[in-house]
């Protein structure tokens, strides 16, 4: 269920950067992990990239801002209210603004809260190291103000990159990550935290637990900070918790064949 069941425009990726000759993309937060790598798959696609970063004075906002079309805010939620206000007392009328924000209801709100102009959320499901590949996905999720030609043009930005997008209502994300990367992280937090300190559970150390170990290593410890931040950011957090403390219950009652069940749904061919 989409807002919009218009499907990603048929563009290749080469129309797309075609259809963005001329106009100016802005990324704010451009030293960042997120705001680098959209800089360098930007201009490799042959786009006019800028780039700005802190400190977000006068003097570096007025000449980036002049004549940006789009503009990418790729800064963390705990600063974003603050940065999307300094950036739109700079921008011209004509200008879309958009973000990367992993989170939509509430980026999406203060955008439209400092910019009566388009507006356009955006959320690349994938993390600044993954390999340059075609078809990464991108959510997009249209503002109230944003008419059709607008999210067309953000689109078009990230099919240029060779992303794929598809559309959704802010909702519709939040409570969608929620599930898929809050729960994952929540789960994995508690898991180890729980088993943190047992020294006399070293020897036992199996193959299989080594791989979970392994697999929520880079989440836990690089980049904690920012899932801590999308967990307190996604107002269907808490929600997602409680769903899945039923399912603690269920097994606590020795109902391990029902999760098992339920479970093979995403193995089955
Ligand atoms: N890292 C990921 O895997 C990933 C994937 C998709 C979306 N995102 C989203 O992208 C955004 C940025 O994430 P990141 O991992 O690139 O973070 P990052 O910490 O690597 O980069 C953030 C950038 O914002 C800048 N910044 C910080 N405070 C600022 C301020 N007050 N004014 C202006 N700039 C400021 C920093 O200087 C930095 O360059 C976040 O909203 C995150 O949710 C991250
Ligand atoms: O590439 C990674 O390691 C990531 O963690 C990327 C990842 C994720 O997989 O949850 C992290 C945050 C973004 O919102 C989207 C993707």
């Amino acid at each position: 269920m989409s807002q919009d069941d218009t499907p990603t425009p048929p563009l290749t990726a080469a129309d797309a950067a075609a259809s963005l000759r001329g106009r100016a993309v802005l990324i704010v937060g451009c030293r960042g992990r997120m705001g680098a790598m959209l800089c360098r798959r930007g201009t490799a696609a042959g786009l006019d990239m800028r780039g700005v970063d802190v400190p977000l004075t006068d003097a570096v906002l007025a000449p980036a801002c002049r004549d940006a079309a789009l503009v990418l805010l790729c800064v963390p939620a705990a600063v974003f209210a603050e940065v999307a206000a300094t950036v739109c007392a700079h921008l011209p009328d004509t200008a879309i603004l958009a973000d990367i924000t992993s989170v939509k209801v509430r980026p999406l709100q203060q955008m439209e809260a400092v910019w009566p102009g388009p507006v356009v959320g955006t959320h690349p499901l994938f993390g600044p190291a993954t390999p340059d590949g075609d078809g990464l996905p991108v959510t997009v999720t249209p503002g109230r103000t944003a008419r059709e030609q607008d999210t067309a043009l953000v689109e078009a930005f990230f099919r240029a990159l060779g992303c794929s997008t598809f559309r959704a209502t802010a909702d519709e994300h939040d409570r969608a990550m929620a599930r898929v990367q809050n729960m994952n992280f929540i789960t994995n937090l508690a898991y180890f935290a729980l088993l943190a300190g047992q020294e006399d559970l070293l020897p036992y150390i199996t193959p299989s637990f080594r791989r979970r170990l392994h697999a929520a290593e880079k989440m836990l410890t690089e980049d904690g900070t920012m899932f801590t931040g999308l967990f307190e950011a996604n107002p269907y957090s808490h929600e997602a918790v409680r769903q899945y403390r039923k399912m603690l219950n269920v097994a606590a009652a020795g109902d391990i064949e029902l999760l098992c069940r339920r479970a093979q749904w995403w193995w089955k061919k």
